[in-house]
């Protein structure tokens, strides 16, 4: 495979096994070992009443409105769900049987697709794991492209069915996804040649770049001494998320807190990154989220994180400075965001910061 900004970053910054080789969470079904309790703070407790409280807006795509809404939820939740998207809902169920086939596999088995430290494919613990000194209650599969190679591991003889349905749903994200980062830039006032070095043709080596992330996770003996997936943004510059229809997804916002983001049956999560959060000039969020675990269901969700060709560099968007809100950012490839975030992981922004002085320490 070509080398990409995710690959070269992994191979700047190679992960410890003990940060990748995920637990047999099975054989710990009765209680938490104490790798994997967390103290967590009571001073921000969930909602009371998960059901009643707000959360981010819902976005028909065909909503003749649907500039001003997408920009009315990136500016104050930089979260949304978006419904009339496009994708079959047969896809959808095939993905979700695949992705739960995969990770109910026993351990021995899924560790045959292990990632290495210096590559980000296969299985293992999420890339943040390195940040925290208890371990998160979750595993994930990530994929690129074709995943032959990792899936044959898993599945000698019997892989087609899962690569076939990965891949269909990679091109179905793409075509989506730069579909919804379209909307979001005109909503900004811009227009496709404004930013057509985002979308290069295709056939040269100037392609956008995107991963698909299978996250599971397990039913957990006590979930509130355990975390899903610690408080994080994403490092694109858009998510698109399918969870499925299993709670756990908070996001924060302002003045609210944390925020449920309530599974809706076929749609689709669409997650401002911090590239977009750059691009906009700090006008659209790119928001902490986190999630949560439950004693009875076995979440599972699927994320696309989408960014630009590997030698692109973003800076807030021209139209997006003036006297008043000057460029609040650096310009940075995918590449050096990625490596800023994993040395500085939820401080990287004030790396790539203006006037600030760029250390590697
Ligand atoms: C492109 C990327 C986003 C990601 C870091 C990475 O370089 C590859 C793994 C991605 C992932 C998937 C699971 C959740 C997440 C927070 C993590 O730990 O690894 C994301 C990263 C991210 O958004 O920063
Ligand atoms: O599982 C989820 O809903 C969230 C996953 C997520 O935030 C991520 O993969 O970055
Ligand atoms: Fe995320």
């Amino acid at each position: 495979m070509m080398n990409s900004s995710i690959s070269e970053s992994f191979k700047s910054h190679p992960v410890q096994l003990n940060r990748i080789i995920p637990l047999d969470f099975k054989a710990h079904a009765i209680k938490l070992p104490d790798s994997h309790t967390w103290t967590l703070s009571t001073d921000n407790p969930p909602p009371v009443d998960p059901f009643t409280s707000e959360s981010v807006p819902v976005i028909d795509l065909d909503d003749p409105n649907v500039e001003s809404l997408t920009r009315h939820a990136c500016e104050q939740w930089g979260m949304f769900q978006v419904t009339n998207h496009g994708i079959r809902i047969d896809l959808l169920i095939e993905l979700e049987f695949q992705t739960r086939r995969l990770f109910s596999l026993p351990l021995e088995q899924k560790l045959h697709a292990v990632r290495s430290p210096e590559d980000f494919a296969g299985y293992g613990l999420p890339r943040i794991s390195t940040f925290f000194p208890k371990l998160m209650w979750s595993e994930g599969f990530s994929i690129m492209g074709s995943q032959v190679e990792h899936a044959s591991k898993l599945w000698p003889n019997d892989h087609t069915k899962f690569c076939d349905v990965m891949e269909e749903y990679e091109r179905e994200m793409k075509d989506l996804t730069e579909r919804i980062l379209g909307l979001m830039l005109r909503s900004l006032g811009l227009t496709s040649e404004d930013v057509k070095w985002l979308k290069p043709k295709d056939g040269g080596s100037r392609r956008s770049e995107a991963l698909l992330h299978l996250n599971s996770y397990p039913v957990c003996p006590d979930p509130s001494h355990a975390m899903g997936l610690a408080p994080h943004t994403d490092s694109s510059l858009l998510t698109l998320l399918y969870q499925s229809c299993t709670n756990g997804l908070q996001v924060h916002k302002e003045n609210i807190g944390w925020a449920p983001v309530h599974p809706i049956a076929g749609a689709l999560v669409v997650n401002v990154g911090d590239l977009m959060h750059i691009l906009s000039n700090g006008r659209f969020k790119s928001p902490m989220h986190q999630v949560l675990l439950t004693k009875s269901c076995h979440r599972i969700s699927m994320a696309y994180f989408y960014g630009p060709p590997v030698d692109v560099k973003i800076s807030p968007l021209m139209n997006m400075i003036d006297h008043k809100h000057p460029a609040l950012y650096r310009p940075v490839t995918w590449k050096e965001y990625l490596d800023a975030k994993a040395m500085h992981f939820n401080q990287a922004f004030e790396f790539i910061r203006n006037d600030v002085h760029i250390s590697n320490k």
